[in-house]
């Protein structure tokens, strides 16, 4: 990390074509106070300068929003643990030359990315396009955190590189990004919906209760695929504008890989990081929201009550608690859940507080964290193993953790959940629930149907 204070980027970009020289490249990257942005503006604009990678994170709180453009370099490690990225970071940001004021959390030289739910079970082509793990570095990020707005620029710099000239080309592309624009949402029609082997998957059901009943596992998390067909190509700016707009206290990301988007609106955070400061969520058990105030009380009341449902939220809070102890001390977990409301429906919900020990990253916290029994099971390798082989779906990077880290290894990841995988006209939908050894196969069906909806109803669908 080369100290660059008190330079401006002209001398920035001369001084890293000098650094040039040595590594062939050099990683600029360039932060600085700007006017406040339309984060959703700056998307659409960024279709056709992005090459089709854009990325967008909204935190459930809108204390941060981020909008990448563009991809200068990725972190892609096969087969060799999230290890392997964080050190693939570590080596970019100690290289790079970084020019950033601001002593702030997520504002800066910032990498997003996302991971499968599960390296081990073989892909299909269906998320071809996604890598097992990707971490991008836009060419603009530009960031909003709380009330104050930034742009990151991050160039690679050549020894041959024509300084006025690159210049230009960025003030350019900044330019066009900032363009005024005002979002007209347009959603097209679905003229296919299509539930992948909801038969199967019910079998599957039946199977892990037996798996249960036999004390091999204690819960078990089944996800199904509803495949869609649309009358035009999903424009993702509109399905974010929508899902912003429906679905308050949820994460809104998006990361697109060319012609695919993986996009959501979860509510479930799986970690946040700020200095030593840890944050987790437990967010599991399920009721649907009411159509009267009174109905919806007594929905709350019999969810926050129900046995079944405490049962599937208090493994998601043993295994969170057990899994950071040896990594944190302070640990703040509440005895009792309480419900958390979504538009389409509503959970149990318990929130984590920690301080890290020094010496711990954030990549050894999803390490020991994913999957959380909210989307694996109990106990956790015994649970994978059998939705390896029970579950008739590729999750891709549905499930798993999706989100950033900074150059202080500050970040925050999500449980990429109420999510799908859109294909220009065509789109996959996920959505899973926990078995539990009460379960009843009928209700967690249609629990899956309700899960399914905060994608379906901005895709056009009901
Ligand atoms: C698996 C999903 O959600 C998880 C399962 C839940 C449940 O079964 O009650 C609730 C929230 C999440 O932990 C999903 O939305 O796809
Ligand atoms: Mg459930």
């Amino acid at each position: 990390m080369t100290d660059t204070r008190n330079l401006n980027l002209k001398e920035i970009l001369t001084k890293a074509k000098e650094e040039g020289k040595k590594v062939n490249r050099q990683l600029v990257s360039y932060t600085r106070k700007i006017n406040d942005f339309n984060p959703l503006a700056i998307f659409e604009n960024g279709k056709e300068l992005s090459q089709k990678k854009r990325m967008f994170w909204k935190r459930y709180d809108d204390q941060y929003i981020f909008v990448g453009i563009g991809n200068i370099t990725e972190i892609v490690v096969e087969n060799e643990g999230k290890q392997a990225i964080y050190n693939k970071w570590r080596r970019i940001v100690k290289e790079a030359i970084i020019y950033n004021p601001y002593q702030e959390a997520g504002v800066g030289l910032v990498a997003f990315g996302g991971i499968a739910f599960d390296p081990k079970k073989a892909p299909t082509p269906l998320w071809a396009k996604f890598a097992e793990n990707e971490f991008r570095i836009p060419q603009f990020l530009f960031i909003k955190k709380k009330d104050s707005f930034y742009v990151t620029i991050n160039m690679l710099i050549n020894k041959d590189e024509n300084i006025e000239e690159c210049l230009k080309e960025y003030e350019n592309i900044e330019k066009q990004l900032l363009g005024e624009r005002t979002i007209h949402p347009t959603m097209g029609k679905i003229i296919d919906k299509q539930e992948i082997n909801p038969e199967q998957w019910k079998q599957a059901i039946e199977d892990a209760k037996v798996n249960i009943q036999q004390k091999q596992t204690e819960k078990i998390v089944l996800a199904r695929e509803l495949r869609l067909h649309l009358s035009q190509s999903v424009d993702i700016t509109s399905v974010l504008h929508t899902l912003i707009a429906t679905q308050p206290n949820s994460y809104v990301f998006a990361y697109e890989q060319g012609t695919d988007c993986f996009v959501g609106a979860t509510p479930e955070q799986l970690i946040n990081v700020e200095g030593n400061q840890l944050q987790s969520m437990c967010v599991a058990g399920t009721a649907p929201r009411g159509r009267t105030d009174e109905e919806d009380e007594r929905l709350n009341n019999e969810l926050f009550h129900d046995k079944k449902n405490r049962e599937e939220h208090d493994y998601v809070v043993q295994m969170i608690r057990q899994s950071i102890e040896p990594f944190c001390y302070k640990i703040d977990i509440p005895n009792t859940p309480t419900v958390y409301p979504l538009k389409n429906l509503q959970h149990l919900y318990t929130p984590v507080t920690a301080i890290l020990k020094s010496g711990q990253h954030l990549f050894d916290l999803i390490d020991t964290l994913h999957p959380t029994p909210a989307l694996g099971g109990t106990p956790k390798d015994t649970a994978l193993a059998f939705i390896r082989e029970h579950e008739h779906l590729d999750r891709g990077w549905y499930g798993a953790p999706i989100g950033w880290i900074d150059c202080h290894d500050n970040g925050e990841f999500a449980v990429a959940i109420r999510s799908a995988l859109i294909q220009e006209k065509e789109a996959s939908l996920f959505a899973g629930c926990g078995i539990v050894k009460d379960s009843d196969t009928q209700t967690e069906y249609e629990e899956t149907k309700i899960k399914f909806l905060p994608m379906l109803s901005v895709l056009g669908g009901s």
